[in-house]
């Protein structure tokens, strides 16, 4: 039985002391959670969210991490400094990320690398665009992202590594994909993965949906056997609906 794992991306939102109260409630809230609870604040947040959720169940995450250890690389930041700082988990592959910032499944994989390489527990993104769901190549899309992403991995360390199935369409939108929608492609990604890996692999890989998860339609989606948890955008902001999720996670 994969345990679930509840992750909230906050994006660019929360100052550092908002963030600090923000997990403050968190924290209270999710105690007697039995799955794993992690929350992603943005870079400069992480000290003092690191700090505040000292003792707690809950892990903390990065939205990015650079493939190289250290250079001439401005802006990004690298494993081991985001380790040191009591990092755990790593988004990897948004699709902000790639929509905005010229990610590409090739990078997506050097970052992955190099996350496993520090210690970092990967949130590999990886999901279809409008049109490629309108023009039937959901599955294309993700086989190819999954099978770029996991290039060059171990079978030990792939099963460190949490995907993200994320539909581009029903990020902020509103519109979530429905619970068969997204147990189906979860499941073409555990497909994927059994490919590579074979079927232990396949079934030790946690697998979370993405996309307008929020506290009403969470428990139904949860409840799909392929669906192994949730990555939340704007309902992780608010601890309440936040803690709602996490209960269904059960
Ligand atoms: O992108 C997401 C999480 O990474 C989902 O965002 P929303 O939950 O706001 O749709």
């Amino acid at each position: 039985m994969r345990k679930k794992i509840i992750a909230g991306n906050w994006k660019m939102n929360k100052t550092p002391s908002e963030a600090k109260a923000l997990v403050a409630e968190i924290k209270e809230k999710v105690a007697g959670a039995t799955c794993d609870v992690v929350v992603c604040p943005t870079a400069i947040c992480i000290p003092g969210v690191v700090e505040e959720l000292k003792g707690s169940n809950v892990a903390v995450g990065a939205q990015n991490v650079h493939f190289k250890e250290s250079g001439a690389y401005t802006g990004e930041l690298a494993g081991n400094m985001l380790k040191e700082a009591g990092v755990t988990y790593v988004i990897i592959g948004h699709s902000e990320r790639r929509q905005y910032f010229g990610e590409t499944d090739e990078t997506v994989n050097l970052r992955t690398k190099a996350a496993l390489e520090a210690g970092l527990l990967p949130i590999v993104c990886v999901g279809e665009s409008l049109t490629e769901r309108e023009q039937g190549i959901t599955d294309d899309t993700v086989r190819r992202q999954t099978k770029i992403a996991f290039l060059g991995i171990s079978a030990e360390d792939a099963k460190k590594i949490v995907i993200a199935y994320e539909p581009v369409w029903a990020i902020g939108t509103g519109k979530t994909a429905t619970a068969e929608q997204a147990d189906e492609v979860c499941g073409i990604i555990r497909e994927t993965i059994a490919g590579l890996y074979g079927k232990e692999t396949a079934e030790a890989i946690r697998i979370q949906y993405g996309g307008s998860m929020n506290a009403k339609n969470a428990a139904e989606l949860l409840a799909k056997p392929n669906i192994d948890g949730g990555l939340i955008g704007g309902a992780s902001l608010k601890a309440e609906d936040f803690s709602v999720i996490v209960e269904a996670a059960k």
